[in-house]
């Protein structure tokens, strides 16, 4: 239906006072360092009084044939940034892949995808009961919820629609738990096919690429992104997904719950190998968690999930930061991870 110059005109206006309205909470760069307070004061105090486990159990659902990096770049950075436990649900054919990578992770083969697609381990008994009844699954993953203090769910997952239907099931029985969910990679897909699944739900964080957020975007607003209004953009998406946090990775990262938007421009590198959104993902997961039990009094009235994604972005670029001038063009993920402890003390416990 083609527009009348006047409904077009008000439209302009509308979008020109929204612009004003998003730029006016926009952080400036002098904010920045507040901000960074703020995940300070979220961070758990190490103890010898704590038992294992307090300081964070979370999982990450993901990892498939394809793809095994990507979860495992999460899980281990969920440890290295402090979690106590860290654990990957992921397809049988991932899962002595992942194992072998590293013994710090613990790693559930409890997912499987359509056609077979699960390399030598698809005659065990395991994926045998797990293929011919799809939700067990989600009772396998279910079993452990209670357990874990968050789910980073997706990278690596691969979009096989019998496997997203598991994870499907996953998220729902998340949501049923009230437990954090950080979204990333597959797990953007599935939720561009069904925003229904997080629509309104205040415990998920979005952390979208420049493709995940176009994908998304079109889906939830039915139109193409405004590339000019980058920070109006995030806080439409966040308001029309019923406040959901989301963060939009790239050259700087802009996040928003739908009433204000932070901007994190921490000084990274111009190297972009691939998994540094998987590092962003795990260590979203511990600080979710680490912000929502130390709450708003300790935010300053700001959102926990902001601040933690803040954090989050924060530490990713600054990880970035020290391998590239260790490493230069032959930077990889690898390389930020072993970044990790160095860069949380420069940024957060000095
Ligand atoms: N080692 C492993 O196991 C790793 C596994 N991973 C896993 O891979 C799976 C798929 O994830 P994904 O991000 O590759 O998928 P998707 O959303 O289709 O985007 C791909 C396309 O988007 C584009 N594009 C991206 N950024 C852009 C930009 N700024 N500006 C413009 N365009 C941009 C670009 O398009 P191109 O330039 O190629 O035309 C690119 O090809 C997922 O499971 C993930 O977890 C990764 O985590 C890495 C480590
Ligand atoms: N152009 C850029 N300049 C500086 N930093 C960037 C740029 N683009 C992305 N980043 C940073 O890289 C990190 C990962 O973002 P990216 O967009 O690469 O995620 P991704 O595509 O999901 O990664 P992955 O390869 O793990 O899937 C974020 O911390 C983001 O701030
Ligand atoms: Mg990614």
């Amino acid at each position: 239906m083609a527009l009348s110059p006047r409904c077009g005109a008000i439209r302009a206006c509308r979008r020109v006072l929204e612009r004003a309205f998003s730029l006016r909470k926009v952080h400036s760069i002098k904010d920045m360092e507040n901000t960074l307070q703020l995940v300070r004061n979220i961070i758990p105090p190490l103890s010898s009084t704590k038992h294992k486990g307090q300081d964070g159990r979370i999982g990450v659902v993901g990892g498939c044939q394809e793809y095994t990096g990507a979860p495992y770049f999460a899980a281990i950075s969920a440890l290295k940034v402090g979690a106590d436990l860290s654990h990957v649900f992921c397809a049988s054919a991932a899962a002595p892949v992942i194992k072998a990578y590293s013994p710090e992770l613990i790693v559930h083969p409890v997912l499987f995808a359509e056609g077979g697609n699960e390399g030598p381990l698809s005659s065990n008994k395991t994926f045998r009961a797990l293929s011919s009844d799809s939700p067990s699954a989600v009772d396998e993953v279910e079993k452990w919820l209670p357990r874990l203090h968050a789910l980073v769910v997706g990278p690596g997952l691969g979009r096989d629609d019998v496997l997203l239907r598991n994870v499907q099931g996953i998220l729902e029985a998340s949501k049923a738990r009230d437990i954090p969910v950080v979204i990333d990679a597959d797990g953007l897909w599935l939720v561009a096919q069904q925003p229904a699944l997080i629509q309104g739900y205040q415990k998920a964080v979005l952390t979208p690429n420049h493709m995940e957020f176009s994908r998304l975007y079109d889906a939830v607003l039915r139109g193409p992104v405004d590339s000019d209004d980058r920070h109006g953009s995030v806080l439409r998406l966040s308001q029309a997904l019923g406040n959901v946090t989301v963060v939009q990775k790239g050259e700087r990262d802009i996040l928003s719950n739908g009433q204000q938007v932070l901007v994190c421009s921490q000084e990274g590198s111009s190297r972009r190998c691939g998994g540094q959104g998987d590092l962003l993902s795990g260590s979203l997961g511990v600080l979710v968690h680490w912000a929502l039990l130390a709450g708003p009094e300790k935010t300053n009235g700001s959102s926990p999930l902001l601040v933690a994604a803040f954090g989050a972005c924060s530490l990713t670029r600054q990880c970035n930061h020290q391998a590239f001038q260790k490493h230069g063009r032959s930077t990889t993920t690898s390389d930020m991870i072993a970044e990790v402890g160095a860069a949380f003390r420069k940024l957060f416990e000095t």
